[in-house]
């Protein structure tokens, strides 16, 4: 899977600076330096002071909260060297850099009205991207006084203390009896995990669900940072600055005399106004607003509304990942555009002028994308070993190459350091293994078919006394069935498939939901290891049988057993080099009687052309691999993976002068 996060963009305002503080090269393994370390110092930008910016949220807007950045959040990373020693690979990233704080207004409105006016105001609101338009702030759902008083004015301390409790729900201690509700809950604390045996049910209610325990473990380890956040994963806190928007402004200039700004009574919401009025008093705010909220009040009474002062932060958690590497890297570089998905490892193919920032990427990929990504890799080298894998380098997370991939329904385990694997060719697989249905089943099913109405038509004329009937109808059916013999017949029965370069199998084991057993093989005793490991994790073991041997031996010993009539798909995806590995088909069935009844298999070859017409020179190569001067071959451009540079797919039934010709090789 390929993941887009930007469009190829420079960065063009000189507002952002990154200053490589400082480059102390010592022990890093490719270039003899060790570590990088970077500050980055972001400036932020008064909000309204540029009228250049755009609407929305950015790190070039906003100011830096007024707390100084805390020495904690520059972090440090320790991993371990080749020979198991540890060594610092000291960059600091400092989150707090990307902490920017928005004055904004908002309005008061009681909490039964702030859907209904966020509807009705939308068009006004705030609208930034994952923030929602209805803040909430602490106690905005009691009015503490409110509640005092309709309790009464307590007496003394210690009646201001059980007020207190039971405004809290501990009631105990204070003469009253316990609710059920409350009574439950001191049970519960009272039990320890064995006590639970005997009260199961209150196990249960009470046990957190998994999704708690596990915010409840993030704010663990987050040591309480995030505690002061809101919003869905902690990423921005809305507080109140100023109630009652500029002295003596209050609403009643926006609403009409008729309105008394009254202290905030019951349950409120606040519903966050566009950044334009951000510093505008009440009768600044546009009509539009004024209407809506002066039908609010004819309907109802009882309703209230107040501007306020509000601050949105907006922490390092909010900003999505281009925002922060534009932010980070210097601005003639174009910051990378997209990584590749396998499992939980992001795979990057990082342009030398990007090498020195490769760690602050990782981490910034690997931030933006965890829980679904843990570890991002970059690829070192282009391919060239003869196992296909790539040299990869672990930029952050976790150093575990071993992943599972999920394609078409179907679970890959797969170590992307010793074996081969490439999610863009899921769709090619896919496209195959289409063909595959029908060619094989459905055509075979139709035959079948055939045969049994046929014969159906036989039973009736005997039945119906037809004998001439009989004799002519068994006739046409000897002589249209004619070829389909009894080898014919097995080949309908039992479509088999082989892959001469199999992997870990995404091909073979697909193949073999449709056909009847697939032969697979590799010539990496690794990705042997992994397709037997995906036949089981599959549940298709029992229809897979797995090789481990050159390609050109494979293709032989196959068609030399007795499986060869009925192999009728062969895969060949090596496309560097399996065209060359054609010659092997020559003369494999030479030697067999009834030549004329074998079924011939469909070869499936990939393979790569940079040739001005790429079709053509993929067909010459294949009838020179085939010493055949006629080859009808069904061509298909599958990508392009350099410029210039095309990966195809030829589809042929076998020649018979091939199969029966005169081997070239001698195994
Ligand atoms: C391009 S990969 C294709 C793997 C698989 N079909 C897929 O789509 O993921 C090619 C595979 O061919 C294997 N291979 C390379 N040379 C081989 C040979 N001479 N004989 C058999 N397998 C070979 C490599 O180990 C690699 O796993």
């Amino acid at each position: 899977m390929v993941t887009k996060f930007h469009i190829l963009k420079a960065h063009t305002l000189p507002l952002f600076t990154l200053l490589p503080r400082t480059l102390s090269f010592s022990k890093l393994p490719n270039f003899s330096v060790s570590s990088i370390s970077f500050t980055t110092q972001i400036h932020a930008h008064n909000q309204s002071s540029d009228p250049e910016l755009s609407y929305g949220p950015s790190l070039r807007k906003g100011t830096l909260p007024p707390t100084p950045i805390s020495q904690t959040s520059l972090r440090t990373f320790t991993k371990e060297d080749d020979d198991g020693g540890e060594y610092n690979d000291d960059y600091a990233f400092n989150e707090e850099s990307f902490t920017r704080v928005f004055d904004i207004a908002a309005i008061r409105v009681p909490s039964k009205d702030c859907f209904i006016l966020e509807n009705r105001l939308r068009g006004h609101l705030l609208n930034w991207p994952r923030i929602r338009n209805i803040a909430r702030v602490p106690g905005d759902d009691f009015d503490d006084e409110e509640v005092k008083k309709l309790v009464g004015t307590p007496s003394n301390e210690d009646s201001l203390v059980s007020l207190d409790r039971r405004m809290h729900g501990k009631a105990e201690g204070d003469g009253e009896p316990l609710s059920p509700v409350l009574h439950r809950e001191k049970l519960v604390k009272t039990f320890d995990s064995v006590g639970f045996v005997n009260f199961r049910n209150l196990a249960k209610m009470t046990r957190p669900s998994s999704r708690k325990k596990k915010m409840v473990d993030d704010e663990e380890r987050s040591g309480g940072k995030n505690k002061d956040k809101v919003g869905r994963k902690g990423f921005s806190v809305v507080e109140v600055v100023e109630d009652g928007l500029m002295e003596g402004q209050d609403l009643k200039g926006l609403l009409g005399e008729g309105f008394h700004c009254r202290k905030w009574r019951g349950p409120t919401r606040l519903l966050l106004l566009d950044e334009r009025y951000s510093k505008k008093c009440a009768e600044e705010l546009p009509e539009a607003i004024k209407v809506v909220l002066k039908e609010t009040i004819m309907d109802d009474r009882r309703s209230d509304f107040e501007l306020v002062r509000c601050r949105l932060t907006l922490f390092y958690d909010y900003w999505q990942m281009d925002e922060i590497l534009e932010a980070m890297l210097p601005n003639d570089i174009i910051i990378p555009s997209a990584f590749e998905t396998v499992g939980h490892v992001a795979h990057l193919n990082l342009r030398d002028e990007l090498l020195p920032y490769k760690k602050l990427i990782g981490k910034v990929i690997l931030d933006k994308n965890k829980p679904k990504i843990q570890t991002v890799v970059n690829k070192i080298d282009s391919i060239q070993n003869d196992y296909r894998t790539m040299q990869l380098e672990v930029l952050a997370g976790n150093h575990s190459l071993v992943t599972t991939v999920v394609e078409n329904g179907l679970q890959f385990q797969v170590d992307l350091s010793t074996v081969y694997w490439n999610s863009r060719l899921a769709t090619e697989r896919q496209r195959l293994l289409n063909g595959f249905t029908r060619k094989d089943v459905v055509c075979r099913l139709h035959i079948l078919l055939l045969f049994c109405v046929a014969f159906k038509l036989l039973y009736a004329l005997k039945a119906m006394g037809m004998h001439v009937f009989i004799f002519m109808a068994t006739k046409i059916l000897v002589v249209s069935f004619f070829p389909f013999t009894t080898i014919s017949l097995i080949h309908m029965l039992l479509p088999f498939a082989g892959d001469v370069f199999s992997g870990v199998g995404p091909i073979a084991i697909s193949a073999a939901k449709i056909v009847k057993r697939v032969y697979a093989n590799d010539l990496n005793p690794q990705a042997i290891e992994y397709l037997e490991r995906n036949c089981v994790l599959n549940k298709l073991e029992k229809k897979i049988r797995v090789f481990n041997m050159d390609g050109r031996r494979f293709i032989v010993s196959l068609f030399t057993s007795e499986k060869a009539p009925s192999i009728t798909q062969v895969v060949m995806n090596l496309p560097n080099d399996a065209v060359e590995f054609l010659d092997a088909f020559r003369g494999i069935l030479r030697g067999r009687t009834k030549e004329e009844e074998y079924p011939l298999p469909l070869i499936h070859v990939y393979g790569f052309s940079k040739a001005r017409d790429p079709e053509f020179d993929f067909h010459e190569r294949i009838r020179i691999a085939l010493t055949e001067v006629a080859v009808d071959v069904e061509m298909r451009r599958v990508r392009l993976v350099a410029p210039g540079k095309w990966m195809l797919c030829a589809s042929f039934i076998l020649p018979k002068s091939v199969a029966f010709g005169k081997p070239i090789l001698e195994l």
